[in-house]
């Protein structure tokens, strides 16, 4: 079986049957349940459920409305987006640059699916593992409170250079936000002189705008599936209180009772699921309320949340990570960074940097908790998140991280980062893969391969698989919250692999630590390739032996080469 009809991969496999519709497999679910006893010891049942995967092979012809359409995000998106479709390049002082989706795990990643006859690792690209929307497909659309049109809106980032902006002005100026909700009580004051192009009228007369908005982008550009997606300004914090949205009763009767204290984003996300689109949150304030999340639960609609894990966030998901699981310890983490967009202009403001604060300090508590060894319970690092609007330097972000840790013996170590990036050239790409990935997830489903008239099953509503892409991530009432990058990405890996009857990599490789012919009479390695620094080096040995080596000393691997 070809996942999808360009791909390099075929799965010789009984387990996998497809059909002009799905692709299902047969699917052995292994886990480890523990108990705990009264007397504190741990019990633990290893389990395997069969379970049947399908994955619907109709990619539909996806749709992205973009609240905050007009912002560096939006609109360095919709740019990429063109500048990809018509695989644009353009003159830099370092040359010529082609357009290019880095950043994107999707399609810029590859994915490890085992091994070949000589032991050594073979890796694909993630988007050729199952059909997946291609971006050049994607037909992009949205609302922002300011009115210019996306080729201004494109200058007025400054994030791209201008040798694309020249190619893409002209075809960006034809899209135009869509007037949006605006209320300046959930951001900075100093986003006012933008508010152009609003919504007028109640609460409830705006979100039934913004559905009427929905249908008429359904309608007007015949996509299937709609997504909307939040990329719009980092709101305050909405005040959670009984009688006021902490069930989809109270929240849906507080929108039609016009009370303040309902969020815009929160009502594009009520609309969105009156919709039945998919709503997911760029953002890190928390317009997922209690009554939010039950609307979805109720309505089977995906939301996924929240705050693009694009810089140092993704950076600390991994660094505090591989310190816990080396058996350092983390004491004290300050996270540092200056930057002049109009992100960092929204978040001078304190009610806004408060949530965005939240969302970035929250990321190591999984990682401290699993290791009982360094850190008494409740014990945490010092972490300190410090954000300064500086607007010389738009969005070239300028971040400094140090991390100090106790090592043996009373020693410390400590780790200074510096990081300079364009913020909205991290961000797009991960807005990319939300959406593709999001889109994904409605095509899989589960079910008991024991029960024959077993149904299938959809994901839950709260889309947990997309923690990989965001700071906060939203799970599931009850779920542990993982914000450990690997063990999000290898849960996207394994869902990938599951779905085409791949095992999870266990990374054992016991057929090179073992002499496996021995043990199950498989055929033994062939002569190992070597592969990587090694190849390099085996290569430049032989050039060297035959003389055509440029000289440089070359370094053994050990085996003599
Ligand atoms: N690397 C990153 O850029 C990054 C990383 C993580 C999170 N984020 C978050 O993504 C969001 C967007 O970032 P950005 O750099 O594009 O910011 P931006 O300020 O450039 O864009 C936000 C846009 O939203 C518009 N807007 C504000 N309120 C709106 C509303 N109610 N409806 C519609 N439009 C509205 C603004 O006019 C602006 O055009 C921010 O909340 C930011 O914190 C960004
Ligand atoms: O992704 P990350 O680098 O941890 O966090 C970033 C912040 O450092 C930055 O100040 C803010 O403007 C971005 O929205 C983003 O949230």
């Amino acid at each position: 079986m070809k996942p999808t009809k360009n791909s390099t991969l075929e799965i010789i496999s009984p387990k996998v049957h497809v059909d002009d519709d799905f692709i299902e497999t047969d699917y052995e679910y292994q886990t480890s349940h523990v108990k705990r006893t009264a007397a504190g010891q741990l019990q633990v049942h290893p389990q395997t459920t069969s379970l049947k995967i399908r994955t619907a092979r109709h990619v539909p012809k996806l749709g992205v409305m973009l609240v905050g359409w007009g912002g560096n995000n939006g609109s360095t998106l919709t740019a990429a987006l063109e500048a990809n479709r018509r695989q644009l390049q353009w003159r830099k002082k370092t040359g010529i640059q082609q357009a290019n989706w880095f950043g994107s795990i999707t399609q810029a990643s590859t994915v490890l699916i085992g091994s070949d006859e000589s032991g050594s690792d073979v890796h694909v690209p993630m988007k050729e593992l199952l059909p997946m929307v291609e971006p050049n497909d994607i037909v992009v659309d949205g609302w922002d409170i300011s009115g210019q049109h996306l080729g201004d809106a494109m200058r007025r980032a400054e994030v791209l250079d201008v040798g694309l902006q020249d190619q893409l002005y002209e075809q960006l100026s034809a899209f135009k936000p869509r007037p949006s909700i605006y209320d300046p009580d959930f951001i900075a004051a100093n986003q006012l002189d933008r508010a152009d192009n609003l919504i007028k009228g109640t609460r409830l007369e705006q979100y039934e705008q913004v559905r009427r908005d929905i249908r008429d982008f359904k309608k007007t550009s015949g996509v299937e599936t709609v997504i909307v997606l939040w990329t719009a300004n980092t709101e305050r914090f909405s005040e959670v209180k009984k009688g006021l949205n902490t069930t989809s009763q109270e929240l849906q009767a507080s929108l039609k009772a016009n009370i303040s204290e309902v969020s815009p984003s929160t009502i594009f996300a009520m609309a969105s699921i009156a919709e039945g689109c998919t709503y997911i949150n760029g953002s890190p304030q928390n317009t997922f309320v209690p009554g939010l999340i039950e609307l979805a639960e109720e309505k089977q609609i995906f939301i996924a949340g929240d705050d693009f894990k694009s810089g140092q966030t993704k950076i600390k998901s991994v660094l505090v990570d591989f310190l816990v699981g080396a058996g350092i310890k983390p004491v004290s983490i300050v996270s540092y960074n200056h930057l002049g967009n109009n992100d960092g202009k929204n978040l001078s403001a304190p009610q806004q940097f408060r949530s965005k604060e939240i969302s970035k300090s929250n990321v190591v508590d999984d990682m401290v908790a699993s290791n009982n060894v360094l850190y008494k319970p409740n014990e945490h690092p010092d972490h300190v998140v410090v954000i300064k609007y500086v607007p010389y330097v738009g969005d070239s972000k300028r971040a400094m991280d140090e991390y100090t840790s106790e090592i043996m013996m009373g020693g410390h170590n400590t780790l200074v980062i510096h990081n300079t990036c364009e913020d909205s050239l991290l961000a797009a790409p991960l807005i990319l893969d939300l959406l593709i990935l999001g889109e994904l997830s409605a095509r899989i489903q589960l079910r008991s391969a024991e029960r024959d008239a077993a149904a299938w099953v959809p994901f839950k509503p709260v889309l947990s698989l997309l923690s990989y892409l965001c700071k906060a991530p939203l799970v599931p009432q009850g779920a542990q919250v993982v914000n450990s990058l690997f063990r999000q990405r290898a849960a996207i890996e394994n869902i990938l692999r599951g779905c085409i009857g791949l095992p999870p990599i266990s990374h054992l490789t016991l057929e090179q630590r073992f002499d496996f012919a021995n043990i199950t009479n498989e055929p033994p390695l062939k002569k190992s390739k070597l592969i990587g620094q090694n190849c390099a080096v085996e290569s430049k040995a032989k050039l060297h032996a035959n003389g055509h080596s440029n000289g440089t000393k070359l370094a053994t691997n050990g085996n003599g080469h």
